[in-house]
């Protein structure tokens, strides 16, 4: 194995995904890709082109109808539903545009929650992990406060430290900064900007936001259910 190959986290060959019917809708159609580990990858396009069946096929909430992922060098088309869930809990991370928070538990509780599911930790741990998390997103006074009872930059980043409650490979975002003010999505991508840089985390995250994309290492631009690869600069071949 070179060593470009042991920093890629996620390898797909020719994923296809069609959803079936009388008249089936192709949602993605043959895309390739790899993204490294420690990449901050946006994913572009028009709407309804298929990022985000794109980045939910990637965070193995749904199944190519054909081609594979390979996800930490796994080849995922191999692993059952508990296997799989497996997986989603011990490597992804999720952050989407609704902060999906369940809305009884405080904040703490909501971070505490994938620690306490995944079962690898004292719930002593588990409780000062997420304290910490919390407190490093600027929540540190807000723990104990249900969903409905902060703001939606503070919601986001709840939802981003229960994103990365069990040190996840690849955390996936779907349109994080989608429902945010300018000044809580420049600190939630600033957040993200962070783990990418400091614990080497990969983000792969879907936006329509031009000032948020500007923070990604490259661009994956999607149109109509395929990468879409730009035209080669007639400026600079022109010479
Ligand atoms: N369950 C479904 N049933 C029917 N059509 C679907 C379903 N899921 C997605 N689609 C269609 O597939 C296409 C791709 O959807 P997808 O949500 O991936 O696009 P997108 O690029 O993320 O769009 P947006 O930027 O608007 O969120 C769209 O035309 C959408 O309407």
């Amino acid at each position: 194995m070179s060593e470009d190959d042991s920093r890629c986290v996620i390898r797909a060959e020719h994923i296809v995904r069609t959803l079936p019917g009388a008249v089936p809708v192709p949602l993605v159609r043959d895309v390739s890709l790899s993204v490294d580990r420690g990449e901050f990858v946006m994913i572009q396009g028009p709407s309804g082109s298929g990022k985000s069946s794109l980045l939910y096929l990637l965070g193995l909430l749904d199944v190519p109808t054909s081609g594979k992922i390979f996800l930490d060098g796994v080849d995922t088309s191999s692993l059952d539903e508990e296997e799989l869930a497996q997986v989603r809990l011990e490597k992804l991370g999720f952050v989407f545009q609704f902060h999906f928070l369940l809305a009884e538990f405080s904040s703490l509780q909501n971070v505490m929650l994938p620690m306490e599911r995944l079962g690898r930790l004292s719930p002593g741990q588990i409780r000062q992990r997420a304290e910490v998390l919390l407190d490093d997103l600027g929540l540190g006074d807000q723990m104990h406060k249900r969903p409905d009872q902060l703001s939606g930059g503070q919601r986001q980043r709840v939802a981003i430290a229960r994103a990365m409650a069990n040190e996840p490979l690849i955390i996936l975002a779907d349109e994080p900064t989608g429902n945010l003010d300018r000044a809580s999505s420049a600190n939630v991508q600033e957040i993200l900007s962070k783990v990418v840089r400091e614990r080497q985390t990969t983000v792969l995250a879907v936006t329509h936001d031009p000032h948020f994309a500007i923070a990604g290492d490259r661009t994956i631009h999607i149109v109509d259910g395929r990468i879409e690869v730009p035209a080669p600069d007639v400026r600079s071949s022109a010479g």
